[in-house]
This record gives C-alpha cells, structure tokens and sequence, in this order.
C-alpha cells in the first residue's frame, strides 16, 4: 500500500452464480488521483463501485479507505459519496437547499451551512445562485451542482458513475474539462467508471483499462496509449489498426511480419515470447501511417492500400482503405498536402517499426 493512499484493494472478488463479475481486482490509489475504470458494457465496472461504496460485499477481497478496513462498514459510515449518471437532484429544493441536504443531515449549524454552500458554489463556478430552482438550470449547471452537492461533505473517495453519459456531446466535452480542473482544486480523489476512452484519457491521472472482471493493465493514458500490456488495450484504447499475419522472424525487439498480401513488415514485439510461424497481430496508429510514393525512409515498413473513402474532419479526415481484405486507416496530413485520393486508388502507406507493437494472435 501506498504511504498516502486514499483506496487500496486486495483480491476483490464478486460472483454472481457462477460468473464473476469482479475478478480478482486489486488497486492503490493515491491521494488527490483522478483514478478511472475503462472498460466495455457488461465488464464489471458498475459492480466494482458498488462494492467500493458498501451497496454490496465482495466475496473475496479487503477494501481500504485511508488505511481503514471498510468490509462490514456501512455506505453511510464510509468516507464516499457517489455521483449518479442521472443525478436526482431534488426538483423541489433550492439548489442551496440540494447542496446543503448532506451537511443538514450531520447537524451542521444553519450559518456554517451558508458560508460553506456559498463557498463550494463559488468553487464550481456558480457563484450566488443558492435561490435557483434546479429547473431553471442548464445541463451542465445542474451537473455541477450535483458535484457541489457531494463535494461539500468533503469525502476523501468520490466515485463517478458514468456522470456525463446524459450530457449531449457538445457539453460532455466541456464537462470533461471543467470535472477535471474541480478535481485538481478540490484535490479530493475521483473514481470515474465510464466506457468512453477519450472521457477517460482526457481527465484521468491513472486508468484501469477493464475487461471481463479484470484489469488488463493500469498506467496514465499516455502510456496506454503507446504501451499498451495487452491487444485489447491496444484496440480499445484510442484508434488502432490491426493488422493480422504471421511471425516470419525476430531480431531483438523486432519482428517480421508477413501479412495477408504478402508483404513483409515490421514492428516492435509488445510483450512475451513470439516464435516464427505463429500467428500475430500487429498494431499501428493511423497517426504513425505516412502516404508515401517510390522512396521509402531507411528502415520504414510499407504496405499497398486499395482506398476506399477519404473522410474530411478537419484536423481528424483520414483515409479508409484495405489491404488484403483487412482495413486500414490513415491520418490525412493537416496542410492539404496529400493528393486528391480517388476511390479504388492504389496508395503505398509506411511506418517506422519502431512505432508499431506485435502480439502474439493466441493472446486474447
Ligand atoms: N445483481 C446481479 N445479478 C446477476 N448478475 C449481475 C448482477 N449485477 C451484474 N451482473 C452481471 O455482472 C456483469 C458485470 O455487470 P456490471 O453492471 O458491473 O457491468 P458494467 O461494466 O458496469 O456494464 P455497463 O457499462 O453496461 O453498466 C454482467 O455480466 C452482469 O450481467
């Protein structure tokens, strides 16, 4: 455990019947860490949480909150609160009357719950608005009020269920940011479960990236991205190509690889052992991909592509096209640069090796 750690968890397991949802998770986070859990629908985020408010028990497992054992301590005893993806603020109440509910409850006295109503709205940024309705809020208000509400109580774990899944797109984005600015000024700990990749990436200190009950890896996003432990983090975490083929050599930390059309290529081995003749995943970023004609950079690897669309999206348009019947994906260039590039077009795309990462297919 961590000298400052805020959670820590040791082999927690939660079964239903014979399916365990939670499989064997064990986690230390640190205080003031905007800690998330990535992970598809149905792997076992929502249970996990449950287990950390106290809505549920593990079968296995010990659950720590600044070094207390919190296995048989109720929700209300424990030091967290949790935020809703629909929050529930109370329609009837005042917004200072939602934020002081907490504080009531514990027998704050009334001009102590004033200053610190006043003073977290104005740390949300929504400064004198204790007289609103909640209906007279926007979205993004009324969110941030939800926050407010639990941030008042000052809990050492804040945890986060999916909280800007009913937001629309345009405010989820602004959200991401401001949720992760309030944590960095609150400096209280956030548990953030969400699906979303880039919501995850783009606030959190630390991710656990979740598949079937279990952590395939927990690292900061950077690292995710350009390490990634397993193929399904390389292909959850951010867009990848994936292209599949066969394990010709491997020289150091590189491979050769033959692909379906037969070209040879190359990419850094990930992790573990490959041997020749086995079957292998390689990974490239659609960013590491570079249209390029006769010459080729001294040791890059390249590939034909057949296009089939060009997509422009500003700094995102791309290129789709396949190569042997898999797909792949470039990054156009940003200066227009790239040639006006025709359906059924033949282009050559190239990468450094150094860039890609080889797993071996058996891997799940
Ligand atoms: N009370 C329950 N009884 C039986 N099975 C359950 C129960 N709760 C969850 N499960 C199962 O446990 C697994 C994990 O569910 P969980 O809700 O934790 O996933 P999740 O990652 O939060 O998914 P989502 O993102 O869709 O909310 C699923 O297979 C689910 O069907």
């Amino acid at each position: 455990m961590a000298v400052d750690s805020d959670l820590f968890c040791e082999g927690l397991v939660r079964r239903f019947g014979s399916n365990a949802a939670v499989d064997h998770i064990s986690l230390d986070v640190p205080a003031g860490t905007f800690f998330s859990i990535l992970g598809p629908s149905g792997c076992g985020k929502t249970t996990l949480l449950r287990l950390l408010a106290g809505f549920d028990k593990p079968d296995e497992g010990d659950i720590h909150i600044r070094g207390q054992r919190m296995n048989d301590v109720p929700p209300n005893r424990r030091p967290v609160n949790m935020v809703f993806q629909h929050l529930a603020l109370f329609p009837t109440m005042s917004v200072g009357d939602n934020i002081g509910y907490g504080l009531k409850r514990r027998k704050v006295p009334v001009a102590e719950r004033r200053k610190r109503i006043a003073r977290v709205l104005e740390q949300v940024g929504l400064p004198g608005l204790e007289y609103r309705n909640p209906q007279e809020l926007s979205g993004g208000q009324r969110q941030r009020v939800a926050l407010a509400r639990c941030l008042v109580l000052e809990p050492t774990l804040l945890l986060l269920d999916e909280p800007l899944g009913a937001l629309d797109l345009k405010l989820r984005e602004q959200m991401k940011i401001e949720l992760k600015h309030l944590q960095k000024q609150f400096g209280t700990t956030f548990v953030y479960i969400t699906h979303d990749q880039s919501e995850a990436m783009v606030m959190s200190d630390q991710v656990a990236v979740m598949r079937a009950g279990r952590f395939d890896q927990v690292a900061p996003p950077e690292e995710l991205y350009r390490e990634p432990a397993t193929p399904f983090v390389a292909g959850f975490v951010g867009d990848n190509n994936r292209l599949a083929g066969e394990v010709m050599a491997v020289r150091d930390t590189l491979a050769d690889i033959r692909l379906g059309d037969g070209s040879l290529v190359q990419g850094r081995v990930a992790s573990g052992n490959l041997e020749s003749g086995q079957r292998a995943d390689l990974f490239i970023r659609p960013e590491s991909l570079v249209l390029t004609g006769d010459a080729l950079s001294p040791g890059f690897s390249a590939i034909q592509a057949k296009v089939l669309t060009t997509l422009f999206d500003g700094a995102n348009s791309r290129v789709e096209a396949e190569n042997g019947g898999q797909p792949v994906f470039a990054r156009l260039p940003q200066d227009g640069s790239a040639p006006r590039l025709a359906a059924n077009a033949s282009i050559r795309l190239a990468w450094d090796p150094a860039l890609a990462r080889v797993f071996g297919a058996d891997k799940p």
